[in-house]
C-alpha cells in the first residue's frame, strides 16, 4: 500500500480584502483598508498548487465561501431584499458587512483538524471542523466548510465529518494550524500533537496579556475524544505566552512538523524540553525516531519569524527521505532568516531543498504558505476514494486560472461590498466553480 500527504489549498474568494478583523494578528491589523487586489491573490495561490503539483505532490483546492454572507447579515438584524441588506448594512454597521464580506477560508489549515485513518479507533479518516469562535468573521466558516468537506470526501465508510465543537469561548478551536502529525510514514500509527493557547477551565495556566489565546485545551481533548486518538498516542504543549503577544496568534507561525520531523522557534512551547522528550518517546514506542530542527532565538527573533513567515512554512518530503521547506518571499526579503535558511540547507540536517512563492496578497492579511493548505495523509485507497474533480493536474489548472480572470475584480476594498453587482458576481463564479470541481449544491444560494 502506497501512502499519500494530499495537500488541499483555499482557492482565495473573489472578496479578498484587508479589513484588519483579527486583532493578535499583526499583518491583518497592519494593512487595515489597504485596497486588495483578489485576482491576484486567486492566482498567486493557484501558482503555488500547480508548482507543487508539478513537483509530484498530491494537490487539491478548497473552494471558497459565498460572501457577502447575506444569512449571516440577515440573522443580526438586516432585512429586506438582498440588495436593502446590504445597503442597510453598510449604512448602520459597516464593520459587520466588511465581517461578513472576508475571503478567510482562504486559509484552510484552520478549516479543520484531520486525523489519519492509522490513528483512528474506528479506522476512518475523520475531520473536525474548526468553529474558529474566536473572531466573528471566521465563525460564521464552519457550516459551508463541513458541506465542502463532505462533496470532497463522499465515501462515509472511510471518512468522518463532524459537525464543529460548541460555538463557546470554552471550545475555541482553530483547526489544523495547531495541530501536527509525527509518524514514520503517512500510513502508519502517528503522535497527535495539539498545541492551545490557554486552558478554559485551569486558571492556574499562564496567558498572554495583550493578544487573545484563540484555542483552547479543552477544544484539544474534544477533538481527540472524537476522532477516537489513543491517550499514549497524543501530546499536548501550550504555546509561551510571551510569543502570542508578539504576533504567534497560531502555532504555525512558530513550528511545522512533518513525518518525523519539527522545524520549531527555540521559543515555541511553555516547557520546550519537557515537550519534545514526550514526543520523542511517544513517537519511539509506534517505530519512529523524533527529529527536531530548533531555531535559536540568537540566529532568528520571534520578530523576525512572524515578520518573515519563516515558521509558517511547508514541510514536504522528498523521494530520498530529506525534507523541501517551502517559504513566503517574506524570508527572503529578511536576513536574518535567509541567512539562517542558507545554514539550514548546508547542515546536514533533513531541510535539502528551499522553494520560494510569491503570496503577498495573503501575506498581507497574515496567511503564508501554511495557512493556505489543509493536510489529509491518506492510503491510496483512501485517495482514490477522494472527488477527483478537486485533484489539481495541468487541465484543472487552466480551466481554474480561466475562471478567475473571467470573474474577479482586480481591486476590492470596504465601499464594494455594498455593490449588489459583487454579490450576483460571486454567486455566478460560485455557481460555476460547484460544476467545475463536481461538488453538488454547498452554498447558501444554492441551498435556499
Ligand atoms: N492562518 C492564517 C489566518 C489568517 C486570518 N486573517 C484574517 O482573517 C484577516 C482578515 C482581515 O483582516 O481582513 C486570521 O487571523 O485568522
Amino acid at each position: 500500500m502506497m501512502a499519500f500527504e494530499l495537500n488541499i489549498d483555499g482557492l482565495v474568494g473573489p472578496t479578498h480584502n484587508y479589513a484588519g478583523l483579527s486583532f493578535g494578528n499583526v499583518a491583518s491589523t497592519g494593512n487595515a483598508r489597504v485596497t486588495a487586489n483578489p485576482k491576484l491573490a486567486a492566482l498567486q495561490g493557484l501558482a503555488k498548487m500547480k508548482a507543487l503539483a508539478d513537483l509530484g505532490y498530491a494537490q487539491a483546492v478548497f473552494a471558497p465561501h459565498e460572501r457577502p454572507a447575506i444569512g449571516a447579515l440577515r440573522e443580526l438584524g438586516f432585512a429586506g431584499s438582498d440588495a436593502q441588506v446590504l445597503a442597510r448594512a453598510a449604512k448602520d454597521a459597516p464593520e459587520l458587512l466588511s465581517a461578513c464580506s472576508s475571503a478567510s477560508s482562504m486559509w484552510t489549515a484552520n478549516a479543520a483538524t484531520v486525523s489519519p485513518s492509522a490513528d483512528t479507533a474506528d479506522g476512518r479518516v475523520h475531520f473536525t471542523p474548526a468553529n474558529l469562535n474566536n473572531k466573528f468573521h471566521r465563525s460564521i466558516e464552519h457550516p459551508t466548510t463541513r458541506r465542502l468537506l463532505q462533496a470532497m470526501f463522499p465515501d462515509e465508510n472511510r471518512f468522518a465529518i463532524h459537525a464543529a465543537l460548541p460555538a463557546q469561548m470554552h471550545f475555541g478551536d482553530e483547526g489544523a494550524a495547531n495541530h501536527t502529525r509525527f509518524a514514520a510514514a503517512y500510513d502508519r500509527p502517528g503522535v497527535a500533537f495539539f498545541v492551545y493557547g490557554g486552558s478554559a477551565f485551569d486558571a492556574s495556566r499562564p496567558a498572554p496579556k495583550r493578544f487573545p489565546a484563540r484555542h483552547t485545551l479543552e477544544a484539544c481533548q474534544a477533538v481527540a475524544r472524537r476522532h477516537g486518538l489513543r491517550d499514549d498516542a497524543v501530546v499536548y504543549a501550550q504555546q509561551d505566552p510571551d510569543v502570542i503577544d508578539a504576533g504567534v496568534f497560531h502555532n504555525d507561525v512558530i513550528s511545522v512538523g512533518n513525518l518525523n520531523v519539527l522545524f520549531h522557534h527555540q521559543q515555541s512551547f511553555v516547557d520546550q524540553p519537557r515537550v519534545l522528550a514526550e514526543l520523542a518517546d511517544k513517537l519511539a514506542v509506534l517505530g519512529g525516531e523524533f527529529v527536531p530542527v530548533e531555531v535559536p532565538s540568537a540566529q532568528v527573533s520571534v520578530g523576525d519569524a512572524v515578520r518573515s513567515y519563516l515558521f509558517n512554512s511547508q514541510l514536504l518530503a522528498l523521494a530520498d527521505g530529506g525534507m523541501r521547506l517551502v517559504v513566503p518571499e517574506e524570508c527572503h526579503k529578511t536576513p536574518a532568516v535567509w541567512a539562517y535558511l542558507q545554514s539550514l540547507l548546508a547542515s546536514g540536517g533533513p531541510v535539502r531543498e528551499l522553494s520560494v512563492f510569491d503570496l503577498r496578497e495573503s501575506m498581507q492579511n497574515g496567511g503564508g504558505p501554511a495557512c493556505l493548505r489543509l493536510r489529509v495523509a491518506l492510503n491510496d485507497a483512501e485517495l482514490a476514494a477522494v472527488n477527483p474533480a478537486i485533484l489539481i493536474n495541468d487541465t484543472l489548472y487552466a480551466r481554474l486560472v480561466g475562471w478567475v480572470e473571467k470573474h474577479y475584480r482586480d481591486r476590492l476594498g470596504e465601499r464594494d461590498f455594498a455593490d449588489p453587482q459583487l454579490l450576483a458576481e460571486t454567486r455566478g463564479a460560485l455557481d460555476e466553480l460547484t460544476r467545475i470541481l463536481c461538488l453538488g449544491s454547498v452554498y447558501p444560494f444554492q441551498l435556499a
